[in-house]
């Protein structure tokens, strides 16, 4: 089990936690997630389905006895709120204190330990926080807190497409997720409307949904993302540089965010437009995108835009650099000003 002749702590924690759900730290819940893969063999013994294991990290969520089952001690009868990658994502109420927040439901086969271990102990004002997680025999169960304005896709949807200035200040609210991520190794690696979440007045926007991200070896020598277990993001979204099979780092989820301004501008996700499947030959051998930004967007706009599309993800804006630039433009489009009684706007 363990290689090293010597028990890191670590792996003493896990065995601790096997079989219990406790009132934990992240890093708790970082080390136990990765025994869930990897544990799930192919063949379910009788003792797996019945197994119930995690670490909740908020006390408004109350284990019992070293449990935490559904329908059991927590409910997700307050109904589905939308699907994210690899899972669907319900509004939950705690039996014992009615506290309610968020829970996205993965079978173990689909589920990837960085989703947890990435974004586990990471507090910021832009990144949906982390309430816990467990398992109950071949589902994982992630907790999380409760966006009362839903997704940036949903918004979208109901809009048509969003005013120059709102999409501004989003692209800038998700820069500052991702400059904080990136600084701390982490790459998203699915940046796009429907993994924005929005505050009950849809003035705050945070970035969810870990499941495909990476923590990146600083160096950058070693990320070459088309490995192992790893799970592209949306295709419409994609950088040129994964699909081409080539180093990879934080400038992915660059272009990723730029896709996004284009979505929430036009309505619809660039290529898709013009091309047919499998886009991804076009978006490694066309030229980006550039043409689908609106023509009515102010010139500083259209400066941010070409920034993140860069096709050489060394020339490409960083997030710090991309946020700046967003700033400025908002600031030259005339601030926040767009309210929401806005009518629907038909997509460009
Ligand atoms: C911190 N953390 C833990 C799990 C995580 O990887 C995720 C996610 C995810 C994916 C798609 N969608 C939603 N999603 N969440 C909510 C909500 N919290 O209210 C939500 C609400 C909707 F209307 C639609 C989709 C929604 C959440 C992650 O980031």
């Amino acid at each position: 089990k363990n290689t090293s002749d010597t028990f890191s702590m670590d792996d003493f924690l896990v065995d601790a936690l096997k079989g219990n759900v406790i009132l934990g730290e992240p890093r708790n819940l970082a080390c136990l997630a990765k025994t869930w893969k990897n544990g799930s063999s192919s063949k379910v013994c009788l003792q797996e389905i019945n197994e119930n294991e995690g670490v909740l990290l908020t006390e408004k969520l109350k284990a019992v006895d070293y449990e935490y089952r559904e329908e059991v001690h927590w409910t997700k009868s307050q109904g589905l709120l939308g699907t994210g990658s690899f899972g669907e994502v319900y509004k939950m109420e705690d039996k014992q204190t009615g506290f309610q927040c968020a829970a996205k439901k993965v079978q173990v086969e689909h589920f990837r330990a960085e989703e947890l271990s990435t974004c586990a102990g990471v507090t910021h004002a832009k990144v949906l926080p982390l309430y816990g997680a467990v398992k109950e025999g071949q589902w994982v169960t992630i907790f999380m807190k409760l966006m009362e304005g839903g997704s940036l896709g949903q918004l979208v949807k109901k809009c048509g497409y969003l005013p120059e200035d709102r999409a501004l200040d989003y692209l800038s609210q998700t820069l500052e997720a991702l400059e904080y991520l990136h600084s701390h190794n982490i790459l998203h690696g699915d940046v796009k409307a429907d993994n924005v979440l929005l505050s009950g007045d849809k003035s705050h926007a945070v970035l969810c949904d870990f499941g495909h991200a990476a923590q990146l070896h600083p160096d950058g020598i070693r990320n070459y993302l088309i490995t192992g277990d790893y799970v592209p993001g949306t295709e419409t979204h994609l950088a040129p540089e994964i699909i081409m099979g080539k180093h990879c780092d934080f400038k992915i989820d660059i272009w990723s965010s730029c896709c996004m301004m284009l979505h929430l501008l036009n309505g619809y996700h660039p290529w898709i437009k013009y091309y047919n499947h499998p886009l991804c030959l076009k978006i490694a051998k066309e030229l980006p995108p550039l043409r689908e930004i609106p023509p009515s967007c102010h010139p500083s706009t259209v400066r941010v835009i070409i920034s993140g599309l860069e096709k050489d993800p060394t020339k490409r804006a960083s997030a710090a650099e991309l946020k700046k630039k967003t700033c400025i433009a908002l600031k030259q489009v005339g601030g926040l000003k767009s309210s929401w009684s806005a009518e629907y706007r038909e997509p460009r």
